[in-house]
């Protein structure tokens, strides 16, 4: 997968160097390219920000910089049509069935804004050439689409074949499609058997590994059920077998 993003701020990408991403680029599996903005900026001060027209507080960024950096970055043909990729507070909300369907795409352009966002005709000019997503991480404001762009990186490069080790903890993810549809994972235990007078609960060293997925499967949904009722609303009752409903 090829990745470029662009951003004012390119050092905030430092953690794309690390840990298994960074394994999997010195590795060649992904292809991250950074982008300064500020190159496709012609005045003495590099501007990439303006007041916004209707006024109102901040500054916007302006849409020239954008287009060039897009047709440039585009330009490179023979690598298929890319898909751009806005985080914004205002976009849909990106889930990790989003991100397993990212991962089958083979270049994302993300473009990071900052300020009050990108001049919107910005996302109008590009989707006239390439799909176009706005994206949020959550309900609540960044200063930037940097952190959004580490986030959602992260949660797709970690789902390409080869980049992290087990592919068997993918599957038992929180929200992976499949067995844990909608369910956040239960808790998690390793060495010591008991940690400062803490008990490891016994099913865990049983052995019984029909009964220890029980147990598994009981504790997501109760921690589901305590944490994300809205999910437990959304789960298929088809999905649901008779100890489930139980739970
Ligand atoms: N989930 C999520 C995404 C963002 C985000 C993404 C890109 C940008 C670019 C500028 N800002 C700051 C901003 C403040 C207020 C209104 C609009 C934009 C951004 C925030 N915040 N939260």
């Amino acid at each position: 997968m090829r990745i470029d993003i662009i951003t004012i701020f390119p050092d905030y990408f430092t953690p794309l160097d690390l840990s298994l991403i960074g394994k999997a680029r010195r590795s060649g599996l992904i292809d991250v390219r950074l982008h300064d903005l500020r190159r496709w900026t012609y005045d003495r001060h590099h501007t990439v920000d303006d007041t916004p027209y209707g006024g109102g507080p901040g500054m916007v960024m302006k849409p020239e910089p954008w287009g060039e950096a897009l047709d440039e970055i585009t330009a490179d043909a023979d690598a298929g049509t890319p898909r751009l990729i806005l985080p914004t507070p205002s976009g849909l909300p990106f889930t990790q069935q989003d991100a397993v369907r990212l991962a089958k795409e083979p270049w994302l352009i993300f473009a990071c804004g900052r300020y009050e966002g990108i001049d919107a005709r910005v996302a109008v000019d590009a989707a006239q050439r390439m799909p176009v997503e706005e994206l949020s991480i959550g309900d609540y404001v960044l200063n930037g689409g940097e952190v959004a762009t580490l986030v959602i990186v992260e949660a797709i490069s970690r789902l390409l074949p080869g980049v992290l080790g087990n592919v068997e903890s993918i599957t038992q993810d929180s929200f992976a499609p499949g067995t844990m549809d909608n369910l956040v994972e239960g808790p998690v235990y390793t060495k010591p058997p008991v940690w400062r007078g803490h008990e490891v609960p016994p099913i865990l060293l049983s052995g019984h590994h029909a009964a220890i997925d029980r147990w598994r499967r009981d504790e997501a949904l109760r921690k589901t059920a305590r944490n994300r009722p809205d999910l437990i609303r959304r789960l298929d009752p088809e999905s649901l077998d008779k100890r489930d409903r139980e739970v």
